[in-house]
């Protein structure tokens, strides 16, 4: 939300019943299932507050019981989609885990989209649950690290450490230098590039990302969803 945000702590509570945003069909655009078809469960408020934030997830009433939330995700997911993206604000701010559960029983897969600050007892350790963690922040949750399969760095012109390509900028606090969670060697890292609403310098992140990917060797992941005009 543009650093607009209210910043929200993590909320316990049993997960019967979760603040959700938006529930959509539409294609993964980031990431290692890019393009994939997916459902997206767009989760309440967030304990962070990104300057250059993309979403709005502050301007939903809905808090619908676990059955209501799975019996929508059911009417718009088609048989051939089995992935479910938990995704927000930041879906671990609440207990998502009851949610993940009765998806995975389903035989659906799950992949979140976290800032990688929270964590969740009892969160299943299943295959089929996929963990993206996008890190603004110089520390991540000690019991998140071991569980994350790609980190997924947002890039922008000029905010790179020449040493390994990743961000030097404090994503809470504009133009502040920070050195973000550096993942551990051997980890998959993905960079994707900052859309700051401004078609120059959206292009400038582009080619920088691009750059810093071809220099370290990273993935390189553009929002396809942009790009297509979906959600
Ligand atoms: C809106 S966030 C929600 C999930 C979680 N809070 C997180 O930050 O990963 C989803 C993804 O969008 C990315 N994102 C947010 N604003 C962006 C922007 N202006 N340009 C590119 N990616 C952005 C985040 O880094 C994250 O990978
Ligand atoms: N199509 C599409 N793919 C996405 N991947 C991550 C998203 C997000 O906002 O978490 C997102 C999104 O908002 N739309
Ligand atoms: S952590 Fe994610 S949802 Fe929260 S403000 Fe940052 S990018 Fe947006
Ligand atoms: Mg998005």
């Amino acid at each position: 939300m543009r650093g607009a945000n209210p910043v929200r702590p993590q909320e316990g509570g049993d997960g019967q019943s979760l603040w959700i945003q938006e529930v959509f069909y539409t294609l993964q655009g980031e990431g290692p299932f890019v393009g994939e078809p997916s459902v997206f469960v767009r989760t309440g408020g967030c304990n962070l507050r990104c300057h250059w934030c993309d979403t709005d997830f502050e301007s939903s009433p809905w808090r619908p019981p676990l059955d209501e939330l799975l019996a929508r995700i059911g009417e718009l997911r088609p048989a051939v989609c089995d992935l479910i993206v938990l995704t927000g604000g930041e879906p671990l701010r609440q207990n998502v885990v009851p949610l993940i559960r009765a998806l995975l029983e389903r035989g659906l897969r799950v992949q979140i989209e976290t800032n990688g600050t929270l964590w969740l007892d009892g969160m299943p350790d299943d295959p089929r649950l996929t963990i993206v963690c996008s890190p603004k922040t110089p520390g991540l949750h000690p019991d998140l690290v071991p569980r994350v399969s790609v980190y997924k760095y947002v890039l922008a012109a000029g905010e790179s450490d020449p040493g390994d390509g990743l961000p030097t900028l404090s994503t809470q606090l504009p133009g502040q230098g920070a050195r973000l969670f550096r993942p551990p060697p051997g980890a998959a890292v993905t960079v994707m590039p900052r859309d700051d609403g401004d078609a120059e310098r959206n292009l400038a992140n582009r080619q920088a990302c691009t750059a810093v990917a071809l220099a370290h060797g990273y993935r390189m992941s553009v929002q396809l969803h942009k790009l297509l005009g979906i959600a």
